[in-house]
């Protein structure tokens, strides 16, 4: 299987290309050329295996360039019991009769982006190796609060990688912060920008396709990779998750084998629904995919009327790792949608570059609203929703999901499809403690760490451990630095 670029089919990559280089030379985000199927025999295979044959097992067809043997090693180093606190990986909680919340914050970092970029490391690693890159990987993250993270403790002391991540000043969570700054190793560097996530993003882009600098640090001996989800390695290993939580659902007799579920995601830079959605393509008979947003409701707007339009005021939520206005991974459903017309999807990313704003055709138009609902939901009610979660269901929940649980709700009372549906819950709740000790009525918010042990004591659940084990660690980066000067930070941590 090879993969393209969105914005130019002609060149084709190997998996291990594709990982390792992690955005197209054009600008354009790499895409596998066809999508594997997994037959109804194979979906009931995989309700039997445990979550690391899984992944083998979904993420194999894409990696031609990999072994088996060598995918099931990454599996079980990513995905063991040191690394996540659930047995079973990712599980799946019924919260009743058809509703069941999938969460994805077992992991080391507390957030879903654990569930691909403790894998990712690893891919990216092999990938040097099979393409002979004697150059170290420079690893440019833009984060909105969990990425960043995710990456730093996944590509920490990684042989062949430095790792950099920008973050928008004043625009993640206490805890968020605290949990970067502190980030050990030898090859992690971490800098705030002024600025929101778009900036930040725009700024890595920028980076990448800067021509001279890419020429400077080649003579350093460094290349840039990505860890975001521009990168395939990092949509793949969570394509992973919603076979997963299908099967799991067969297993536990919620549902029978073929039964159609809907899943709703709350998504900012698009690659979690996205991971959902190729899901799909796969053979896993999901329905609706219903897009949940915050304030910031760029994609409800696009998903109901295709019509994108960044030019809008941009809101600092409590559900900061969604505050994003430039949606990076919408180009590759615009490549899917399209019928793989790349001279389209550039035509799109044109349009948003020069005035922030595109409308697609009418029969992308057709297919998104055949496959995509859409809503979004305000702080005020976010925190309305996590209190409610506590209160019927004595169910802890982030503001990112509670964001899901709520735009779940509107779709059902809009369209009265009351399918199965999994909500994705991507963070733990004690990475927003303020916004959900808030949500629970609580206005004297203790400092620091501290508030981690509040939030324990009002609602008798355990602060996860990594969480926990944020106090008293050494602050190591305070860097700032604006959007226009993120080049002199690369070069200064590449010397
Ligand atoms: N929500 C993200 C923003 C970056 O998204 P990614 O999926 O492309 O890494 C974050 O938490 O940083």
């Amino acid at each position: 299987m090879y993969y393209v670029s969105t914005r130019s089919k002609n060149h084709r990559l190997t998996a291990s290309q594709a990982i390792a280089q992690g955005l197209a030379v054009d600008g354009g985000l790499l895409t596998p050329e066809v999508f594997p199927k997994l037959s109804h025999n194979g979906l009931k295979t995989l309700t039997d295996m445990s979550y690391q044959q899984r992944a083998v097992y979904v993420m194999n067809p894409y990696l031609e360039d990999f072994t088996a043997s060598e995918l099931s090693s990454f599996a079980t180093k990513a995905y063991g019991p040191d690394k996540f606190d659930a047995r079973e990986v990712a599980p799946v909680r019924t919260v009743d009769g058809n509703t069941h919340c999938l969460e994805l914050w077992h992991g080391p970092t507390c957030a879903f982006k654990d569930m691909a970029l403790q894998m990712l490391p690893h891919l990216l690693s092999a990938s040097l190796v099979k393409n002979d890159e004697k150059k170290t990987a420079c690893i440019l993250v833009a984060t909105s609060g969990d990425t960043g993270k995710a990456a730093l403790e996944g590509f920490r002391d990684v042989d062949g990688t430095r790792i950099l991540v920008f973050y928008p000043k004043d625009g993640v969570s206490a805890i968020q912060q605290l949990q970067m700054n502190t980030q050990e190793g030898e090859n992690v560097g971490v800098c705030s920008v002024v600025g929101n996530f778009d900036d930040a993003q725009t700024g890595v882009k920028k980076l990448f396709s800067d021509e001279k600098l890419r020429a400077e640090l080649a003579g350093r001996g460094y290349f840039f990779s990505s860890a975001n989800s521009i990168n395939w390695g990092r949509v793949l290993p969570q394509i992973v998750y919603y076979v997963s939580a299908y099967c799991d659902l067969v297993k536990t007799e919620k549902i029978q084998l073929g039964d159609p579920v809907n899943v709703c995601v709350p998504t900012g830079n698009f690659g979690n629904i996205l991971a959902g959605y190729y899901a799909g393509q796969m053979g896993v008979p999901i329905r609706k995919f219903i897009c949940a947003s915050n304030s910031n409701n760029v994609l409800t707007d696009f998903l109901r009327t295709g019509v994108y339009d960044r030019n809008r005021r941009f809101y600092n939520t409590m559900s900061p790792s969604m505050d994003i206005l430039i949606s990076s991974n919408l180009e590759r459903m615009l490549y899917e949608l399209s019928g793989s017309s790349d001279g389209e999807v550039r035509g799109y990313m044109d349009q948003l570059a020069e005035k922030g704003r595109y409308e697609v055709g009418d029969a992308v138009k057709g297919k998104l609203s055949r496959y995509f609902a859409a809503g979004f939901c305000d702080d005020a009610q976010t925190q309305r929703v996590i209190a409610r979660m506590w209160n019927e269901h004595k169910y802890l929940i982030d503001p990112h999901t509670a964001v899901a649980f709520d735009v779940l709700d509107q779709y059902r009372a809009e369209t009265g499809d009351d399918t199965a549906a999994i909500v994705v819950s991507t963070a733990s709740p004690f990475k927003f403690c303020d916004s959900v000790l808030g949500a629970l009525g609580v206005t004297d918010l203790r400092e620091g760490t501290d508030i981690l042990g509040q939030l324990s004591e009002l609602t008798g659940v355990s602060a996860p451990a990594p969480l926990a084990g944020l106090a008293g660690k050494e602050v190591r980066f305070t860097d700032n630095t604006t959007k226009d000067h993120m080049v002199d930070k690369v070069l200064e941590m590449l010397k």
